[in-house]
């Protein structure tokens, strides 16, 4: 295996560029590699890419390339193992419920009936996602009966993953959440997202703003409670205040955007992802 890094990306973003260009001021030997162009012989010839953080935005790319690399022995940040888990949404509630740590309520069910019936019983709202997405895509707030019927059965005939029906309580919280960057053992940042203007969901990509955070010890116990969980190594952990149960996780990113949280924090992830990945390597 040759030293130095890999960015394995299928798209360039604020991220990627900054990576490369913290690895460069750094002087590490560093390449881009365009997931759309790799070609990998699944069997135990040598692989040359040194240690891959891997960037890929497709979750397909991003899980399928993770798997062949790491096996054929190449260290790959986040490892298959924290792209099987924190990919899913499913299971990583399952792997934060085991391990203690506070997570909205949610349910699963596999039809269109049960998952009626399972909002009946509940009661309204509820949250509906798709186990595996980001940029809160998909993901709906369900409000009465009317609109359960029209959201469930506009997934009926959707790629099938969207009939695994993912219902979670509406966290009662104030109009934001908290994304915090771990890297190896330190949260190093973190952010509340706002809510934009007539938007519940508080992601970026839909119009939400950034504020500071300062990192308190409940925040960063949890945040490391929950990287560990997902066996990560740098990952976006993802929050909300619950008015009820304190502060409550409901995902774990594994490939996180942090252009927002350097742009208000003013600390340099990037440089520090570098430093970490080549830790790795030593
Ligand atoms: N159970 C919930 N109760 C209240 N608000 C929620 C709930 N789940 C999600 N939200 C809001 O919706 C947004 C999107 O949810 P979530 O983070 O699960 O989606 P996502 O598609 O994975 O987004 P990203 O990839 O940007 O983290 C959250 O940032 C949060 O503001």
């Amino acid at each position: 295996m040759s030293s130095g890094l890999s960015i394995l990306y299928d798209t360039i973003r604020w991220e990627e560029k900054a990576l490369f260009d913290a690895a460069k001021e750094k002087g590490i030997n560093t390449k881009m590699v365009d997931c759309k162009n790799l070609s990998i012989n699944l069997d135990k010839s040598k692989e040359d890419h040194g240690i891959v953080i891997q960037r890929c935005v497709s979750y397909y790319r991003s899980l399928h390339s993770t798997a062949a690399l790491e096996g054929k022995g190449v260290k790959v940040i986040n490892s298959l193992n924290t792209s099987i888990f924190a990919g899913n949404k499913l299971f990583t509630h399952m792997l934060l419920l085991k391990k203690g740590i506070p997570t909205p309520f949610s349910a699963v069910t596999f039809s269109e009936e049960s998952a009626l019936d399972l909002l009946d019983k509940r009661g309204y709202p509820m949250v509906i996602k798709p186990t595996v997405g980001s940029w809160g895509r998909m993901i709906a707030m369900i409000k009465d009966k009317e609109s359960a019927e029209a959201i469930i059965e506009s997934r009926e005939s959707m790629y099938p993953i969207y009939q695994v029906y993912y219902l979670e309580e509406f966290v009662n919280r104030p109009p934001r959440d908290i994304r915090a960057i771990v890297i190896g053992d330190r949260v190093v940042a973190a952010i509340y997202r706002y809510s934009g203007e007539d938007q519940w969901k508080t992601n970026m990509a839909l119009g939400g703003r950034a504020e500071e955070l300062k990192v308190t010890k409940e925040l960063e116990d949890i945040c490391i409670k929950a990287k560990e969980t997902v066996q990560g190594q740098i990952v976006g952990v993802d929050l909300m205040e619950s008015k009820e149960n304190g502060l409550v996780v409901h995902e774990v990113n594994n490939t996180t955007e942090y252009k927002n949280t350097v742009r208000v924090t003013g600390v340099n992830i990037p440089a520090m992802m570098i430093d970490y990945a080549v830790n790795l390597g030593k």
